[in-house]
């Protein structure tokens, strides 16, 4: 590989298309899945797993090609109809025009999987009012207008609906990416509120927390972080893609129906024990150490 040779991180199409299912196919059929940020990484895996057992899709993402790239796949892998509508999470107008237009082509959302977010790597002494701004607006506001138009949607039609938030596992904190820890773990709690709120509606609402994850998402850290990234976990390796989206599937069908209000940890016992720095590591920490 020479020094501009594009790295890429995990599965490409093909191969993410062609990974072991673990649920019967035709699980979701006739139901309709929507999720966002589903033109790369996990999203995608997310979406093509529905796709794969049977489910329609809504898909959305700021990135058009990316999105048109995922739907082409999506229809090749057997989803019977897909909405591709490219949305910023953030302008709550846009959210409301994709249910609206979800609606109108299906009449009916199932299952909503909020994915899209992310950060970028920073001591916290060091963001600036505007980054962090960025990052609590893509995390949490983003997250929290989605649920909420899908929420009352269901509501409305006196539907039920099941809802699942992507965070990162911020329990013990997460140096490097304070705004997002911070994010997260509100919109755990959100969830957590609302899962009370709205089980009178028949809405479920959980959380997967992804470890380290190999996803697209790596090319926006240093290669000297990411380096070590798999010291971030007691099994020392990167989960897949494909781990997400089989607990994302877990939640939301049948085998998730008595599962509410609950945050899923899928990062190989990274709460419990690992180092991930996603910023160098100060050499504070080093002290102590036998050579
Ligand atoms: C394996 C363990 C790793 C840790 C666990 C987490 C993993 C992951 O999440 S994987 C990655 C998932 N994907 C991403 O994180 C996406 C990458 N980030 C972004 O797309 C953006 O940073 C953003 C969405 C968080 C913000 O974008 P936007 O609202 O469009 O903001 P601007 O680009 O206009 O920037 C506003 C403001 O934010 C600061 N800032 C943004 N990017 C950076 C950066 N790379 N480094 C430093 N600061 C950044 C900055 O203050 C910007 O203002 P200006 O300086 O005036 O531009
Ligand atoms: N990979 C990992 O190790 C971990 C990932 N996560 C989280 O998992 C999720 C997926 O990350 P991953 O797939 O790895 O990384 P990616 O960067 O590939 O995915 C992020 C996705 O979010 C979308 N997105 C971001 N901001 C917006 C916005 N304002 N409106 C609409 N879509 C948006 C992007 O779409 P587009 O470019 O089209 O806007 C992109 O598809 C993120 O929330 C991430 O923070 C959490 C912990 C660990």
């Amino acid at each position: 590989m020479t020094a501009d040779t594009p790295v890429s991180f995990g599965f490409d199409d093909a191969a993410l298309a062609a990974l072991p299912l673990v649920y019967q196919p035709g699980l979701f059929d006739g139901q309709v899945v929507m999720v966002s940020g589903a033109g790369s990484g996990i999203g995608k895996a997310i979406a093509f797993l529905y796709a794969r057992l049977g489910a329609r899709l809504v898909i959305c993402g700021r990135d058009r090609a990316k999105l048109d790239a995922c739907e082409a796949w999506l229809r090749r892998l057997g989803s019977p109809d897909v909405l591709v509508q490219p949305t910023d999470i953030r302008r709550s107008e846009a959210v409301a025009q994709l249910f609206d237009a979800a609606y109108q082509r299906f009449g009916r959302v199932d299952v909503q999987v909020n994915n899209a977010g992310g950060q970028f790597p920073k001591a916290a002494l060091d963001i600036s009012p505007k980054g962090w701004k960025a990052v609590v607006d893509n995390n949490l506001n983003g997250t929290w207008f989605m649920m909420h138009e899908a929420a009352k949607r269901w509501r409305d039609a006196g539907k039920p609906g099941s809802i699942v938030n992507i965070v990162l596992t911020f329990q013990r904190g997460f140096p490097g990416v304070a705004h997002s820890c911070a994010a997260r773990a509100a919109v755990t709690y959100l969830s957590k509120t609302v899962a009370v709120e709205w089980a009178p509606y028949g809405i479920r609402v959980n959380c997967v927390a992804p470890g380290v994850i190999e996803s697209s998402g790596f090319a926006h850290y240093a290669p000297e972080a990411r380096a070590k990234f798999s010291r971030g976990n007691p099994m020392l390796r990167h989960g897949n893609v494909q781990d997400i989206a089989n607990a994302v599937v877990y939640l939301t069908g049948p085998s998730g129906d008595f599962v509410n209000g609950e945050l899923l940890n899928v990062d190989g016992g990274g709460i419990l024990w690992g180092e991930l720095w996603t910023i160098p590591k100060p050499a504070y920490f080093n002290a102590g150490q036998t050579p």
